[in-house]
């Protein structure tokens, strides 16, 4: 027997007390229980829909208060990240009031947050007509903007963190866009595929910002960690395209994390056809400490560096490097004793073009592998302030100065940022 329907009046009751419980719901930012009341709430409106033909101004009601729950069932599913479905309820509600206001911020704002910049600039240009943005204009204004800004920086890759690093990475991260510049992944004679540019790419320049897909924090925000500058760094995170990119003593890239994303850049130049590398670890350690550290990592290093310094070509000079590091600890003193060696074998042979030698393969171990560290930078500051300069030479100097800072930071630096820091540094002084 077929079950008689509910009276109107009885059916809008029901109706009635779903909305107060989900609307309460909402308010208190349940978000769950909220996609379980609304999801419930939109069934039964959908089973009733077919028996409100009859009469247009309930049907009309009806299908807005469905509209409105899917709106309002895609907020609760993006405040738990779950965008794609998020985007289809909003895709539902669209279908029903194509230029209903509050779902096309909605969807405007998850595809900002899928890095969608030109659609959600979309959704937010169709939002700014309707008569409701007049009191949301400063908020729809921003999001325009927002849009605008992220799809330019997504397609130059022109990223701007000076005042960030100036701060010392601490206040308001940088807003980041996801940009991809001249890389591709490929088989890799360090170990199994690997990312390579495949333009020529100039120190400091960045060439990849990417989101992670997933993170793990114990902080509420991944803060960075440049160096041992930020020690609060308590995160772990998957950035799909940097995770090809292979371990190098040797490296010629540099991480530098921000909230969830990461700014990949040259720390020194980049020919087309070369595999890009990241320093896993220290690379400044012996190649003793080194073999320790990958193996802790669960590989065996295969880098062109590790390579040269296993050969028999320059063990004894490696030995007596490891001994100066491990005993001394003055990684300064180390460092231009090695760069004074590599000029005074340079000046006894009158050319760079001779076959390459032990001591240069031992200085371009130490000064080229670890040149984007920043304590080769602040050692070199203080061999500039030790040795006075003057003259010409403080340009030359500071040029270097200029390019191991390219290599710790970036052209994500503006220029004058940069030179501002390595004033703080120091160079200020010889000038
Ligand atoms: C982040 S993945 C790099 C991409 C990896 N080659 C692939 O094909 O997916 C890290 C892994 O690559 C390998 N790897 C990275 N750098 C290496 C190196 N210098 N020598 C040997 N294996 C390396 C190790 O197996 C390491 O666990």
């Amino acid at each position: 027997m077929r079950e008689a329907e509910p009276p109107p009046a009885m059916e809008e009751e029901k109706l009635q007390q779903l909305r107060s419980k989900v609307t309460e719901l909402l308010l208190r930012e349940e978000w769950r229980e909220s996609i379980q009341a609304y999801s419930h709430f939109i069934t039964l409106c959908q089973t009733h829909i077919p028996n409100t033909t009859h009469d247009p101004n309930h049907l009309s009601k009806l299908q807005k208060s469905v509209c409105l729950a899917f709106s309002n069932l895609a907020e609760a599913r993006s405040r738990l990240k779950d965008f794609s479905e998020a985007l289809r309820d909003c895709d539902e509600a669209l279908k029903m009031e194509s230029t209903h206001f509050k779902t096309l911020i909605c969807k405007g704002k998850i595809l900002l947050n899928l890095d969608r910049y030109s659609r959600a600039l979309g959704c937010f240009k169709i939002a700014i007509q309707d008569p409701q943005a007049n009191a949301n204009s400063e908020t729809l204004n921003g999001y325009l903007e927002k849009c605008k800004k992220l799809e330019f920086l997504s397609k130059s890759g022109a990223f701007d963190i000076s005042d960030w690093v100036l701060n010392g990475f601490r206040g308001k991260s940088p807003e980041l866009a996801e940009y991809i510049g001249a890389v591709e992944i490929k088989k890799s004679e360090i170990s199994g595929r690997g990312l390579f540019a495949t333009r020529n790419i100039d120190i400091g320049t960045p060439f990849l910002v990417t989101k992670a897909i997933a993170t793990e924090r114990v902080e509420d925000v991944i803060s960075a960690k440049v160096l041992g500058k930020n020690s609060d760094y308590y995160g772990i995170g998957l950035w799909l395209l940097a995770s090809f990119v292979n371990h190098s003593c040797n490296p010629n890239a540099k991480r530098l994390h921000s909230g969830d994303h990461v700014i990949v850049h040259a720390s020194r130049d980049i020919k087309a056809g070369e595999e890009v590398t990241f320093a896993y670890f220290d690379v400044l350690l012996p190649l003793s400490k080194r073999k320790q550290m990958t193996t802790n990592w669960g590989f065996s290093c295969n880098c062109k560096r590790c390579r040269v310094e296993e050969g028999a070509c320059c063990k004894k000079d490696m030995r007596e490097l490891e001994i100066g590091i491990e005993s001394g600890v003055d990684l300064g003193g180390v460092i231009y004793r090695l760069e004074e060696g590599m000029r005074r074998w340079m000046e006894s042979r009158g050319t760079w073009r001779r076959r390459i030698p032990a001591m240069e393969a031992v200085v371009e171990s130490v000064v080229d592998a670890v040149g984007s560290d920043e304590r080769i930078l602040k050692v070199f500051m203080e061999g500039v302030k030790r040795n006075g300069g003057g003259g010409g030479g403080n340009l030359v100097e500071m040029e270097r100065a200029m390019k191991l800072g390219r290599g710790v930071y970036g052209k994500v630096m503006k220029k004058q940022a940069m030179r501002n820091l390595l004033e703080l540094t120091g160079m200020n002084e010889q000038s």
